[in-house]
């Protein structure tokens, strides 16, 4: 495009260069000629109109040196050089010179010779008249024909103007579609690569660069997105317990940490919960340890189905699991725990061979109120022990919200 804009431009310098020389010869010939002649004309019109009124002396004059005086001027009109070298103007000026010398010579003029200057006189008149348009004509067509090259120059000054103007708006044009909005798309996909996630640029140009630049951001992109899916992977790794798919004891105690923290801040209520499978050793033994796997998992789905969305649950250790119950108070607490107990209570485990396990579930629980996480859960330990203590498969409030007593929350199963 700006190779065939270069052309025309170029083109369009050539054709002006043409008129300026033309302008320039036109302007030689007027000042070098055209003026000259028009000055010569006008010398030599300027001299027959002389002559006539020289004419019209001798004829009035009074007296032989008064016509002789004219006569005189009249000559000297007639040699002038202006005068000798026009062929018409010299024929005329002779054949007037030679009629006032015979007119001077013979004193007054009767009527003839009086009809005869007068039409003498109008030829002179008549000559001077058209030599001074004739020189003047000349230095006119000179500039009529300048003005009309300075006329055709502003319309092709007009012209370059106008493919300036398109070209100028074809280029803004290009620069948008090839540059512009690519960049724009760039720009857009890399503020949304962060999470890896955001589309690579469609292919918006035709540039050989901004492909590659495109071309590279789709790369970059489907890396962040591995990245970000590897990331989130070893987040889940390192917060997951891999067997029950419930947090892990490290990512839960931080979770409790700032549930604890929360509560203190507001004032709140939070209670926590250690929860223990009773004679999980059994289960092993009489069914094998893919078969206690089995029965952790169920009991992972179990917690997920039973206890609220923001109940925070773990696999404490083996066959152990820890709660914190947000905004519950220690008597909330207890129907939470109960639900959970009641739940497996009435649930069984199908196992490979087709057999049906069931198993029970006891639970200690403290107020999370005025203590810490850890002293929470020791006293919640405390619960639990005391539930195992007094037969399994039951609920223990534990610490100052127990009465100081064991209290078994064993609903009719
Ligand atoms: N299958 C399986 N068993 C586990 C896992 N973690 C711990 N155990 C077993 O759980 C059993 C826990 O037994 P104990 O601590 O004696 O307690 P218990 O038999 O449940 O008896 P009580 O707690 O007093 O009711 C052990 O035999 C462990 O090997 C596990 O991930 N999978």
């Amino acid at each position: 495009m700006a190779a065939a804009f270069g052309l025309v431009f170029a083109g369009f310098v050539a054709w002006l260069e043409v008129d300026q020389a033309a302008l320039l010869s036109t302007a030689a010939r007027l000042q070098m000629q055209a003026l000259p002649y028009a000055i010569e004309q006008q010398r030599l019109a300027r001299n027959l109109e002389v002559m006539r009124l020289e004419g019209e002396r001798v004829l009035a004059g009074k007296t032989p040196q008064a016509r002789q005086q004219a006569l005189f001027i009249v000559s000297l009109m007639a040699s002038h050089p202006s005068v000798l070298e026009q062929r018409d103007a010299r024929a005329l000026a002779t054949e007037a010179e030679r009629f006032l010398a015979a007119v001077a010579r013979s004193g007054a003029p009767d009527a003839d010779t009086l009809a005869e200057w007068k039409r003498l006189s109008q030829r002179l008149s008549l000559a001077a008249d058209d030599i001074t348009v004739d020189g003047v004509s000349l230095a006119n067509r000179e500039a009529e024909q300048m003005g009309e090259i300075v006329r055709q120059a502003r319309y092709k000054l007009r012209s370059v103007l106008v493919l300036v103007l398109l070209f100028l708006g074809g280029l803004l044009l290009l620069i948008r579609r090839l540059l512009i909005r690519p960049l724009q798309q760039i720009d857009a996909s890399l503020a949304g690569l962060k999470d890896g996630t955001a589309p690579p640029p469609p292919p918006g140009s035709a540039l050989h660069e901004m492909q590659s630049v495109e071309a590279a951001i789709g790369q970059l992109r489907t890396v962040m997105h591995e990245h970000a899916q590897t990331r989130l992977a070893l987040e889940q790794l390192a917060s997951t317990d891999a067997l029950t798919g419930l947090d892990n004891r490290r990512h839960f105690m931080q979770l409790a940490a700032l549930e604890f923290e929360r509560a203190r801040r507001h004032e709140r209520p939070v209670a926590v919960a250690l929860a223990d499978l009773d004679h999980f050793k059994q289960i092993n033994d009489r069914y094998g340890h893919a078969a206690g796997d089995a029965a952790l998992r169920a009991f992972a789905d179990l917690v997920r189905a039973t206890l609220r969305h923001a109940d925070l649950a773990c696999r404490y250790g083996g066959e152990e699991f820890a709660f914190v119950f947000p905004e519950t108070t220690p008597a909330e607490a207890l129907v939470l725990a109960e639900r959970l107990r009641h739940a497996l209570s009435v649930h069984s485990v199908e196992l490979a061979d087709g057999r049906r396990l069931q198993f029970s579930l006891s639970v200690g629980i403290a107020d999370g109120d005025g203590l810490s996480l850890e002293e929470a859960l020791s006293c919640a330990d405390d619960a639990l022990y005391r539930a195992k203590a007094v037969g399994r498969n039951r609920v223990v409030l534990g610490g100052e919200a127990g009465g100081g007593r064991v209290l078994p929350f064993r609903a009719d199963d």
